[in-house]
C-alpha cells in the first residue's frame, strides 16, 4: 500500500521563520478572557414556557491558566461553553453574554483565529496516520503559497501570513512530541475494522490537530469522556504541560474527574441548574465549601463531593437535596468571593482597555487548496478504509456476474426480447438501488464536515465540490466493472458504441443515485432514516421509471409529478435505444411476430418496434444526457443548500 508523499521532519530550508521547537504555540499577546452576565434562555418543550438553562454566569481566566467546568449531568456545561467559544449555545436559545478577551469585544472572525474547540466526539478519520491527520488539519487550516504560482498582488499580501511547508512540518513534529506522540506518528487511527491508537492517544491527537493553528484559547468538551481514570490523567497532563509551557488559556468541561486529574486545574466553576455554585481557585473550593458548612471529607474525591452536594436527580431525599442546592447557589451569588471575580472582570478590562488588543482576520487556507487537500484526504481514506469502498466494488461485481450469468447468452429470436429490457430495467434500476449502501459512508463525512466547519476550515461548497470530484473515478469504475462482466455475457448489443454508451448510462444513473443519496442524508442525518428514505425513493423511482407502467399508458398525476423528474426514466429510455436502436429479431416458427413493423414480410422484428411501443424516440441522446445531468446538478444543489444551513 503507498504512503502519501507527506513533508518529513527535514523538509525544507524555507522555515527560518519558526524559530525553537514549539515557538509557534507561545501566548505572548493575550493576558485574560472573561465573560460577565451569561443568561441563556429557551423554550421548555413541555410547559412551552421561556426557561433559563443558564442564568448570570460570570468568570475570568489569565492566561496560562486551566478552568474546569464541572457540574452534574444537564447544569449547563456544554451550553457555557459553546457561548464561550462563540458557537450556537443550544438549538432555538436566547443568548445574553458580555464576552471580552482582553478587556475588549473580538468580532466573530478575531475569536476563531484566537480560539480552538476540541467537541467530545474525536472528529478523526480513522484510516489516516496520526503525522497524516496532523498534516491535513495543518492543510485545512494554515494560508500556504505553492511554489511556482505568479505571485498576484493580492498574493504577495497574503504571503507575509503564509506559513511554508517546513513550518508545517515543524509544527506537526513539536506538537507530536507535546502530546507524546512520536512513537505512534505512522500508526493508524483505526476503524471498526482495523484497530488503531488507544483513546486516550486519540483524544491527545484531537487537541493537538487543534492547536496546530496556534490558538491561543483553547475550549475543551469533555476530554476526558470515556477514558479510564489512568487515561484521563494522562491526557490532562499533556494539555495541561502544553498550556503551562506556552501560557495558553484552557476552558474544559470535565465529567466526574479523579483526585489527581481534578488538581490539573488551577480553577473550577461549578454549576448546577444554570446557576453559578463555586467560581475561583480548585486549592480554595474546600475552604469555601467547608464555611458553608459542607465540610469536604479528608478522603473522599472533591470533585465527587461537589457534584453529590449539587446533583438533586439522583437524591434519595429530594426536598432536602434541592434545599441544600438553594442554599449553595445563594450563598455563592451574595458571597464576597462572586464580587471579587465581577471587580476582578473589571479591573482587568481597565488594565487591558489601555493596552488594547489587536483583532487580526483569521488565518484561513486558499479555497482551491482547501478542495485539493480534501480530495488528497478523501482518497487515501478510499483505498484504505475497506468498509467504505471496498465492500461496494465486491458487491458490484458479484451483481454483474449474477446478472450476466442469469441472462447468460440472449439470442436474437423474439423471446429473448422481454429478457433484454427486463435486463435494461435490473441494470439500471437495481444499481441506482444499491447506492444506498453509500449511506453510511456519506454520513460519515457529513460528520467530518459539520465538526471541522464548526471550527471554520472550510465551508459547504468545498465539501460538496469534493464529495462529487471524489466518488467519479469510482463510479465510473464500478461502471466499466458491471458493464465488461454483464454486457457481453447478457449478448447485448454487441458493437463497441453501444457497449460504451451503455457504460455512460450507468455511469450517469449511479452519479443521479449517489447524489440523490447526498440529498436525502444531508436533509435527514440518520442512518435509519436515510436508508429508507433512499430506498423508498428508490421505489418510487423503478414504478414511475417506464418499465413497470409503459409510459404511454402511465397516468397522469404519476406522468407529469414524478415520470420526468425520474433520473431513472432517462436512463431506460436512453439504454432501451441504445440497445433496440438497430438490431433485428427473428420471429420464428410460424412467424408470428409480437411487434409489427417493417420487417414483418422477412419474418423479423426491427428493434424500433420495441421502441414504439414504449414510445421511445431516437436520436435524442445528447438532450436526455442534458436532463440527466441537470438533476445531477439540481440534487446537488439542493443538497449544498440544507448543508449551508445545517
Ligand atoms: N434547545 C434546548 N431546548 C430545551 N432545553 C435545552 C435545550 N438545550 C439544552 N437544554 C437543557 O439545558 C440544560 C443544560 O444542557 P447542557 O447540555 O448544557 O448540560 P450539560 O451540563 O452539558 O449536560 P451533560 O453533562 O449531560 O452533557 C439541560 O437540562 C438540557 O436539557
Amino acid at each position: 500500500m503507498t504512503e502519501p508523499k507527506l513533508e518529513s521532519g527535514n523538509a525544507a530550508n524555507d522555515d527560518l521563520e519558526c524559530g525553537e521547537d514549539g515557538a509557534h504555540l507561545d501566548n505572548a499577546t493575550l493576558g485574560a478572557f472573561s465573560w460577565q452576565k451569561v443568561t441563556v434562555t429557551v423554550k421548555d418543550h413541555k410547559t412551552k414556557q421561556a426557561k433559563e438553562i443558564l442564568s448570570n454566569v460570570n468568570g475570568c481566566i489569565k492566561a496560562g491558566e486551566l478552568l474546569a467546568l464541572i457540574g452534574p449531568s444537564g447544569s449547563g456545561k456544554t451550553t457555557l461553553l459553546n457561548v464561550l467559544a462563540h458557537r450556537e449555545a443550544t438549538s432555538g436559545a436566547k443568548v445574553e453574554s458580555f464576552i471580552l478577551v482582553d478587556g475588549t469585544k473580538p468580532s466573530l472572525k478575531a475569536f476563531q483565529r484566537l480560539s480552538s474547540y476540541v467537541e467530545q466526539e474525536d472528529a478523526l478519520i480513522g484510516s489516516l496516520t496520526v503525522r497524516e491527520t496532523l498534516y491535513f488539519a495543518a492543510c485545512l487550516s494554515l494560508p500556504r503559497l505553492v511554489r511556482g504560482l505568479f505571485l498576484s498582488n493580492h498574493i504577495l499580501r497574503k504571503k507575509k501570513s503564509s506559513v511554508t511547508a517546513g513550518e508545517r512540518t515543524r509544527r506537526i513534529d513539536s506538537l507530536l512530541g507535546a502530546f507524546g506522540l512520536h512513537g505512534q506518528a505512522q500508526t493508524l487511527i483505526g476503524t471498526p475494522v482495523r484497530k488503531g491508537i488507544s483513546g486516550g492517544q486519540k483524544r491527545r491527537v484531537s487537541v493537538a490537530s487543534q492547536l496546530i493553528t496556534s490558538p491561543k484559547i483553547l475550549f475543551l468538551d469533555e476530554p476526558t469522556s470515556g477514558l479510564d481514570s489512568a487515561a484521563s490523567y494522562e491526557v490532562m497532563s499533556f494539555i495541561r504541560t502544553v498550556a503551562k509551557q506556552h501560557n495558553l488559556l484552557v476552558i474544559a468541561s470535565i465529567h466526574q474527574p479523579s483526585t489527581s486529574t481534578f488538581k490539573l486545574f488551577d480553577k473550577l466553576l461549578l454549576l448546577s441548574a444554570g446557576k453559578t455554585c463555586y467560581y475561583g481557585p480548585v486549592h480554595q473550593v474546600k475552604p469555601y465549601f467547608d464555611g458553608l458548612g459542607f465540610p469536604l471529607p479528608i478522603m473522599m474525591n472533591p470533585a465527587e463531593f461537589l457534584l453529590e452536594q449539587t446533583n438533586v436527580d439522583f437524591a434519595r431525599d429530594r426536598e432536602h437535596a434541592c434545599f441544600r442546592l438553594g442554599k449553595i447557589q445563594d450563598s455563592w451569588a451574595n458571597s464576597p468571593e462572586a464580587l471579587a471575580v465581577l471587580n476582578q472582570i473589571g479591573q482587568r478590562r481597565e488594565e487591558m482597555e489601555q493596552q488594547g488588543f489587536s483583532s487580526e482576520e483569521p488565518l484561513r487556507s486558499n479555497k482551491y487548496l482547501v478542495v485539493v487537500t480534501l480530495l488528497h484526504r478523501s482518497f487515501i481514506k478510499s483505498y484504505r478504509d475497506v468498509v467504505a469502498y471496498g465492500i461496494r466494488f465486491v458487491m458490484y461485481t458479484g451483481l454483474a456476474i449474477m446478472m450476466g450469468t442469469i441472462w447468460l447468452r440472449l439470442d436474437t429470436s423474439q423471446g429473448s426480447i422481454q429478457p433484454f429490457i427486463n435486463a435494461i430495467f435490473f441494470g439500471s434500476a437495481f444499481m441506482s438501488f444499491m447506492a444506498v449502501a453509500y449511506v453510511p459512508a456519506f454520513l460519515e463525512d457529513r460528520g467530518t464536515f459539520i465538526k471541522e466547519r464548526a471550527n471554520g476550515l472550510y465551508g459547504a461548497t468545498s465539501f460538496m465540490i469534493t464529495n462529487f470530484l471524489i466518488g467519479m473515478p469510482y463510479l465510473f469504475t464500478i461502471a466499466v466493472i458491471f458493464s465488461v462482466l454483464s454486457y457481453w455475457l447478457a449478448n447485448f448489443h454487441p458493437t463497441a458504441t453501444s457497449f460504451l454508451t451503455y457504460i455512460m448510462w450507468l455511469f450517469i444513473d449511479l452519479l443521479a443515485a449517489e447524489s440523490l443519496v447526498v440529498l436525502i442524508s444531508s436533509l435527514f442525518p440518520n442512518f435509519v432514516v436515510s436508508l429508507a428514505l433512499v430506498a423508498f425513493a428508490n421505489g418510487l423511482w423503478m414504478c414511475v421509471g417506464g418499465f413497470l407502467v409503459n409510459p404511454t399508458i402511465l397516468n397522469v398525476f404519476w406522468r407529469y409529478v414524478f415520470h420526468y423528474i425520474d433520473y431513472q426514466t432517462w436512463v431506460f429510455q436512453g439504454m432501451m435505444v441504445n440497445e433496440f436502436a438497430h438490431r433485428e429479431y427473428s420471429c420464428g416458427i410460424g412467424c408470428t411476430c409480437m411487434y409489427q413493423t417493417d420487417l414483418a414480410p422477412k419474418c423479423m422484428i426491427a428493434g424500433t418496434g420495441v421502441l414504439d411501443a414504449y414510445g421511445y424516440t431516437q436520436g435524442r441522446t445528447a438532450k436526455w444526457v442534458g436532463i440527466l445531468l441537470g438533476i445531477v446538478v439540481g440534487y446537488r444543489m439542493l443538497g449544498w443548500v440544507v448543508l449551508q444551513r445545517s
